[in-house]
């Protein structure tokens, strides 16, 4: 089944409760943790996440855009996040991090740039509950989509399945309803929407409109049988 999860990158940050309530209905809220330094722009941190946490019933996806994601994911979780996403590129120790988010009772999640392969990572995958693949340059909201990423997707859901395992496959960066249906096709089962979920008149319509051409496109992918 697709999950949509709006980005409340792309929400009024002075009425956070509010924009979580507007998408009810999505499977998880995508929370961007940017630090300045491992992308260039600055978003939210812990107390943020705590407060949204206890305003919203929506479980929290945060996305970790920042240097030392050892160092901060425990408390991300800790903070009431239900899955937590570092980026590979930043983790000093990703398989001892990933077991520790999970130790902690989150899900773990690792995020690739776009110009980071997924194939030196596959030993990795059995540690992991979700691998996301960024569809545009990490940084900011309203970018356009990425084509280039639909091989990348296709080959990480190619070693999911040759391994047998169960976690989830998202992507991230300019889903919108004339994309989704590529990456759903591609192997995506996990889609963030920032722009096209809060950018559009009636939110919970948008994701749930997402919701179902991404299922629609799933359900004629090859790799959707095996599921
Ligand atoms: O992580 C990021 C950007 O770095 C994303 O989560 C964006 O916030 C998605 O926004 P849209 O591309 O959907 O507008």
């Amino acid at each position: 089944m697709a999950q949509i999860n709006p980005s409340i990158l792309s929400a009024d940050f002075a009425r956070l409760a509010q924009e979580a309530e507007a998408v009810r209905g999505a499977d998880w809220l995508h929370v961007d943790v940017m630090d300045n330094h491992f992308v260039p722009n600055l978003t939210l941190g812990v107390p943020i996440v705590e407060s949204l946490a206890r305003a919203t019933d929506i479980p929290l996806d945060c996305h970790l855009m920042i240097e030392q994601p050892d160092r901060w994911a425990p408390q991300y979780v800790e903070a009431g996040a239900g899955s937590v996403t570092f980026h590979v590129e930043a983790a000093a120790a990703p398989v001892r991090l990933a077991r520790e988010i999970r130790a902690k009772g989150a899900r773990a999640s690792m995020a690739l740039k776009p110009a980071t392969p997924i194939e030196p990572y596959e030993d990795l995958l059995p540690e992991l509950d979700m691998v996301l693949i960024m569809t545009v340059e990490p940084g900011f909201g309203g970018q356009a989509f990425l084509d280039i990423m639909l091989p990348k997707i296709r080959r990480t859901r190619e070693l999911i399945d040759k391994h047998g395992l169960s976690l989830w496959l998202q992507v991230d960066g300019g889903v919108a309803p004339s994309t989704i249906e590529r990456c759903a096709e591609a192997g995506a089962d996990v889609f963030v929407a920032g722009s096209a979920v809060y950018g559009a008149d009636d939110p919970a319509e948008a994701v749930r409109a997402l919701r179902a051409q991404a299922e629609t496109a799933a359900a004629g992918a090859p790799w959707a049988c095996k599921h």
